[in-house]
């Protein structure tokens, strides 16, 4: 991210800030992205909220309790936004809409999410907010949980479930960040699937949320609020 910064003829890198740094850096910042790891998001964006810096958060675990708290934050600073994306790359979240438009058309549906292993989550950010766009779409067409007769003898067996709907999260050497919606109806399937060959699919939509960030209107959760879909 910072290189792509760098790269662009818009925009200053004014400071980098790596775990041990003291967060003082940012100071003369307009917007700081975020890309670091749950436990600590939540510190990072209290210290820049607080100091009426603009954020742009890539980083996972956003729940509604915590975008509850953020909302509370910049509720007290006016002026002050916060984009929050479970996944930049522009693929990924036409991926997302994609699903979202598919799901009243089915009986089934199942998320798969496949990881390098040094993820620190699990099941991904994109997953849990698929899940969630799914099961809105789902209970919007008024659509029963997906049918399931199945008994479990091993714990895990059927992966986890976000607002019913079953995901499961594959971690291997070799892989960077995929994802397939696996459909299923009367005699068919449809699988939409993304992936993401280098961390460079989600540079374009950072910098997206970097020049525009500003221009929103306290916080916003997706990309999908800045493009025209
Ligand atoms: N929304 C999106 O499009 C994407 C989201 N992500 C998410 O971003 C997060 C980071 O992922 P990833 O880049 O793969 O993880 P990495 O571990 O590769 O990078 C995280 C970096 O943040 C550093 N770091 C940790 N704590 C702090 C802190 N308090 N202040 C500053 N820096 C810190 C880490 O340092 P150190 O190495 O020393 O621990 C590390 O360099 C995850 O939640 C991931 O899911 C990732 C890719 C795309
Ligand atoms: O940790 C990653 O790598 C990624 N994290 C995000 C997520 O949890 O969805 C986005 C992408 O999948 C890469």
């Amino acid at each position: 991210m910072c290189k792509a910064v760098t790269a662009a003829d818009d925009l200053e890198l004014v400071a980098e800030v790596d775990k041990d740094d003291k967060l003082d850096a940012l100071s003369g910042a307009e917007v700081v992205v975020d890309f670091t790891h749950p436990g600590v998001v939540m510190d990072n964006l209290e210290w820049c909220i607080s100091h009426g810096i603009h954020t742009v958060v890539g980083t996972t675990g956003f729940d509604d309790e915590r975008l509850e708290t953020v909302r509370g934050w910049l509720a007290a600073n006016p002026g002050t936004n916060s984009l929050i994306a479970p996944n930049f790359g522009i693929a990924a979240v036409l991926m997302m809409h994609f699903a979202a438009q598919a799901a009243r058309h089915f009986e089934s549906v199942e998320i798969v999410e496949l990881h390098h292993p040094h993820k620190a989550d699990a099941p991904s950010g994109t997953a849990r907010r698929t899940a969630e766009l799914v099961a809105r779409a789902r209970r919007e067409a008024g659509l029963a949980p997906s049918p399931d007769a199945t008994s479990t003898a091993l714990e895990g067996a059927r992966g986890a479930t976000v607002d019913d709907v079953h995901v499961h999260a594959v971690r291997l050497a070799g892989l960077i960040a995929h994802q397939e919606i696996i459909f299923g109806g009367e005699g068919e399937t449809l699988t939409i699937r993304h992936d993401s060959m280098s961390r460079a699919s989600f540079t374009p939509g950072v910098l997206l949320g970097v020049r525009r960030v500003g221009g929103l209107d306290g916080l916003t959760v997706g990309l999908e609020h800045l493009l025209d879909l």
